[in-house]
């Protein structure tokens, strides 16, 4: 057929048709919405969805001349019975914004006919040729709903025609190295090995040239949620320099993926972060350092106990900051011809403390964007080397073209120039450019400790977080809750006036930031506060909290 043809009766339309009787939407969901992270509910709920990505990623992979999509089944930090699913697109990227509401579109079809209909208007829209190949690959996280959604997945692809691979269980951004690895494949620098062993041997090969002239201090422990991190970094051990070579011994921890039902429980990175305390299982002694992945392991926190104990995290803000200054370092060392624009691009939550660090500090450019991490990716992008975190401790490193060329072309013009060199080199092959990604990262983290000869007490001293509080509060509407554009969401457009009565507020404390946004992933609004003393934050937030309450009484 012609491009942007489509026949409801056609050999592909029948087949969906025919096909998705068998993945029938289930009655305790209104709507499904594609948002920040894909699709999310209950796995049990969610076969119909998987159906209908697997007809979008087809369609996907046909718009862009067979390029292979990936589609990665994962709740990421939410509980076991939960399941999701994001599509990720060629470079291994988040799916483009514009197609999201096609996702939403085709999984809301209430029958066959709708689906198909849902289906013909992407083909229109996009002008697609469903003669032409498309390709996509996926792979799941160790939840039990895994399989069986998999099967809704291949049943969508089968009906469309569409070659496809299964990769098992991975971590998410091991399914988005792949992607980008099979699209660059045959290019003149593809991104490794089309293999699951291929990603451990870039970034352990990159680590162990990383370490060559450093000694870690021993050992750091790994809280794996519970979850597909745990298998995958065990395995990830083996293609590591021993402790005897590079002095890291890794302990890993919260690794019972067999038991299900103790996934994310009270432990992964998302515990850590949002409870501020250990996770289950934790036995370290004050000053031991410690970090958490989340369910899918695209995210990592720091922590460590003073005596006491006091509880202190390093969350994203610290990894941003630590991963800025040795990068800004060697860049420096190295003495480059060309210019290297480095930048750190996080949201209104990261702390106040890390930004100035940042700004006065490092001499670094600093730039906020809306919260989500594909806002943060495309910013990051823009700068030679962009260094991008949220607070939650999912970020990464971008190099541009420009860079990369510029690090590895360089002539070293002294030994130890060269030895800076090699650590840079080694950093771009080390750091997962894909996606925020908790093994990548931890490796990154391990390496710069090494270097700088950091314990965590040296670590968090580089700079004193501001006293802050992030809250939640429910609200009847939290439509109503929209944001000023261009502020990074730290200025309300409505409800009206709300923003002017909070800025009041926040006017009577030294040094405060108080901001609300209504969230992307819960019935909620965020209050966000900070200030110099713990007492005022308290103070601010209640009152924000209660400002909310009493608009959200009188406007529902
Ligand atoms: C304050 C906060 O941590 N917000 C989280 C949370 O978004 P909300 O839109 O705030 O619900 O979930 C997002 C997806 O995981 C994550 O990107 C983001 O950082
Ligand atoms: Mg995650």
């Amino acid at each position: 057929m012609a491009p942007g043809a489509f026949d409801p009766k056609g050999k592909l339309e029948t087949a969906i048709a025919e096909s998705v009787v068998n993945f029938p939407r289930p009655a305790e969901v209104d709507k499904f919405t594609y948002g920040t992270a894909g699709f999310r509910t209950k796995g049990d709920w969610l076969d119909h969805v998987m159906f209908g990505m697997g007809l979008l990623a087809g369609l996907r992979s046909r718009k862009l001349k067979g390029q292979t999509i990936g589609v990665m089944i994962t709740a990421s930090h939410n509980k076991a019975e939960d399941n999701g699913v994001k599509l990720v697109d060629p470079m291994g990227e988040m799916l483009e914004q514009d197609w999201e509401s096609w996702a939403t579109t085709i999984v809301n079809g209430q029958n066959p006919e709708e689906t198909v209909k849902a289906y013909g208007e992407v083909i229109q829209k996009y002008n697609i040729d469903q003669d032409k190949p498309a390709n996509v690959i996926y792979a799941r996280d160790t939840r039990p709903s895994g399989a069986r959604l998999v099967k809704a997945l291949e049943a969508g692809l089968k009906a469309t025609n569409v070659t496809y691979k299964d990769f098992g269980i991975l971590t998410t951004p091991q399914l988005h190295y792949l992607v980008r690895a099979t699209n660059t494949q045959n290019d003149k620098n593809p991104y490794g090995e089309v293999s699951e062993a291929g990603y451990y041997k870039k970034i352990g090969a990159a680590f162990r040239t990383a370490m060559k002239n450093v000694k870690a201090t021993s050992p750091v422990t790994v809280d794996c949620a519970n979850g597909v991190g745990a298998p995958k970094l065990k395995e990830m051990i083996k293609y590591l320099p021993t402790e005897e070579e590079c002095g890291l011994k890794i302990n890993v921890v919260n690794d019972r993926v067999e038991q299900a039902e103790v996934l994310n429980k009270d432990c992964g990175a998302d515990y850590v972060k949002t409870q501020q305390k250990v996770p289950q299982g934790f036995d370290g002694k004050a000053y031991d350092r410690w970090c958490s992945f989340d369910g899918d392991a695209d995210r990592i926190v720091y922590y460590f106990n003073e005596e006491g104990p006091v509880f202190r995290l390093l969350d994203g803000d610290r990894i941003a900051t630590l991963a800025a200054s040795f990068l800004g370092d060697l860049v420096a060392k190295c003495d480059f011809s060309e210019n290297l624009k480095l930048g750190v691009v996080q949201t209104a939550y990261a702390n106040g403390a890390s930004s100035k660090y940042v700004t006065e500090r490092l001499q670094l450019q600093s730039e906020f964007t809306p919260t989500g991490v594909k806002h943060l990716h495309h910013a990051a992008a823009r700068y030679d080397i962009g260094v991008y975190f949220e607070a939650n401790g999912h970020g990464t490193v971008l190099f541009s073209n420009k860079a990369l060329n510029t690090i590895w072309s360089k002539e070293p013009e002294s030994p130890a120039q060269l030895e800076n060199l090699e650590v840079l080199r080694a950093a771009t092959e080390l750091i997962n450019q894909t996606v925020g990604d908790a093994i990548s990262d931890f490796l990154l983290v391990e390496a710069i400790l090494a270097h700088k000869e950091y314990t965590v007490q040296e670590w968090i001293t580089t700079y004193t977080d501001k006293p802050n509080k992030l809250a939640k509060q429910v609200v009847k509407r939290r439509d109503e809750y929209k944001t000023v554009p261009g502020t990074a969401e730290q200025k309300l457009e409505s409800p009206k006036g709300l923003q002017e009565q909070i800025d009041t507020e926040v006017a009577k404390y030294r040094e405060g930031r108080c901001f609300v946004r209504a969230s992307g992933t819960e019935d909620a609004v965020r209050i966000y506060g900070e200030a110099l003393s713990s007492y005022d934050v308290d103070h601010m937030v209640q009152t924000v909290a209660d400002l909310i309450n009493m608009r959200s009484g009188s406007s529902g």
